[in-house]
C-alpha cells in the first residue's frame, strides 16, 4: 500500500503536488492519470523519497520508503529507463542492482526471461531501443520481487505487442496481490488496464474512483420509432427532452424541452425515415412504460454513455497546462 497524505510539493513558482492526500491499495491496478505536467512524475519521486516534500508524507508499506532497510523487496519502481550506464549489458546492470541488495543471481535470470530480453541480455545498454530499455527497467523493477510496483508511463515506446504484454503483466501482478501504481496520460491505455482511476490536474486531486464509475452515468438514451411525434408527446414531462439524433434534423425544429409547449411535429416527420430520437433525463425503462402507455411502437432503446475518454477529457478541461487549438488548415482559417 502506498499513502499519500497531504502532500505538497513546490518549484519555485510552481505548486507541481498540492495537497494531495490518496491511498494507492493492493490488489487492484491504480491508473494516475493526468495531463502533461499535472504532477504524476513529481509524486511518484517524493514517494520514492527522490524528491523532498514541502510538505506532508508518503508511506510504502507504513513507513517513509527511505526508511525501508530492503528497499529493492519493498518497492519496485520504473521512473527513468534511460536510468541505465550505457556500456553495461542488460545481464550485468541487474546482476549488479541485484547483489547490492542480496538478491541471488537465479532471480536475475528469471526477471530477464519475464521482460522478454533473454536474447539480448548480453548486449550493452546503448544498442537498447527505447522499448528494450523499458522492460529492462521493468526487470530492474521486478528484481526484489516486491509486493508493491510503481512504474511511470511504461507503455512509452513500446510497440503494441509490447503493450499488450505490459497490460498482462501489471494485471497478473495485481491479481496476485500486490500494489501496482502505474502513470499515463493517455486514459485509452489506462481503460484497458487499470481497475482504480487517481487523477491529477495541476497538481490537485480531481478523482480517486474505480474505472467503472467514470463512464457508469447515463447521458442519454438513443430510440427508435416510427411515430417520434407520439413518443415525443408520451414523453411530456419536466426535465425531459427529445431532439432528433441526426443533425440532419436541425432544420427540422431542434430541441423539444417537454417540461414547455411540446412541438413534435419536425421530429415526428424526420422519424419516419431515420426514426432516431435523443431522449435526455428519462431512462430506458420510463421511455419504454410511456410508449407502451400511448401504443408507440418503439424499434430501438440504447442507453447512451460517456465514453471514457470524454469523461476524463471533461474532468481535465480546466487543468490542462498546455493546450493547442484544434488542428485546423490555413485554408479553413481564411
Ligand atoms: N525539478 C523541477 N523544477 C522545476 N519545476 C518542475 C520540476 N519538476 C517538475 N516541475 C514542474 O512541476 C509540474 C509537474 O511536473 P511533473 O513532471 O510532475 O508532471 P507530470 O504529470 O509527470 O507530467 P508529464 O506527463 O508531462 O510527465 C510541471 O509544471 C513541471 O514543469
Amino acid at each position: 500500500m502506498i499513502e499519500i497524505r497531504d502532500l505538497t510539493k513546490v518549484y519555485g513558482s510552481t505548486t507541481a503536488v498540492d495537497h494531495l492526500t490518496v491511498t494507492v491499495r493492493p490488489g487492484v491496478v491504480t491508473g494516475f492519470l493526468g495531463p502533461n505536467g499535472a504532477g504524476k512524475s513529481t509524486t511518484m519521486r517524493a514517494v520514492l523519497g527522490l524528491d523532498r516534500p514541502t510538505a506532508g508524507e508518503v508511506l510504502v508499506a507504513g513507513r517513509p520508503f527511505a526508511e525501508h532497510p530492503d528497499p529493492l523487496r519493498t518497492l519496485g519502481a520504473l521512473l527513468d529507463a534511460g536510468a541505465v550506464h550505457p556500456a553495461r549489458t542488460a545481464h550485468r546492470h541487474l546482476t549488479a542492482l541485484a547483489r547490492s541488495n542480496g538478491i541471488g543471481p537465479r532471480r536475475v535470470e528469471e526477471v530477464i526471461d519475464l521482460v522478454g530480453l533473454g536474447s539480448v541480455a548480453h548486449r550493452r545498454a546503448r544498442t537498447f531501443s527505447l522499448g528494450m530499455s523499458q522492460r529492462l527497467g521493468i526487470a530492474a523493477a521486478l528484481l526484489g520481487d516486491p509486493p508493491v510496483i510503481m512504474l511511470d508511463e511504461p507503455v512509452n515506446g513500446l510497440d503494441p505487442d509490447g503493450i499488450r504484454w505490459i497490460r498482462t503483466l501489471l494485471r497478473s501482478l495485481a491479481a496476485e496481490g500486490r500494489t501496482v501504481f502505474v502513470s499515463s496520460h493517455l486514459m485509452s491505455e489506462m481503460a484497458l488496464t487499470a481497475d482504480h482511476l487517481i487523477v491529477l490536474g495541476r497538481g490537485r486531486l480531481i478523482a480517486d474512483v474505480p474505472l467503472a464509475d467514470l463512464t457508469s452515468t447515463l447521458t442519454a438514451v438513443r430510440v427508435r420509432t416510427p411515430d417520434g411525434g407520439r413518443l415525443a408527446a408520451a414523453l411530456t414531462r419536466p426535465g425531459v427532452t427529445v431532439t432528433p439524433a441526426d443533425d440532419a434534423a436541425d432544420d427540422a425544429g431542434a430541441a423539444h424541452d417537454a417540461g414547455a409547449a411540446l412541438t413534435v411535429t419536425a421530429a415526428g416527420a424526420r422519424t419516419d425515415h431515420a426514426g432516431a430520437l435523443t431522449v435526455t433525463g428519462a431512462d430506458v425503462d420510463e421511455i419504454a412504460a410511456a410508449a407502451l402507455a400511448d401504443g408507440v411502437l418503439v424499434t430501438e432503446l440504447t442507453p447512451l454513455h460517456d465514453s471514457l475518454e470524454d469523461a476524463y477529457l471533461a474532468l481535465t478541461r480546466d487543468d490542462i497546462e498546455y493546450s493547442a487549438q484544434p488542428a485546423t488548415t490555413s485554408k479553413a482559417l481564411r
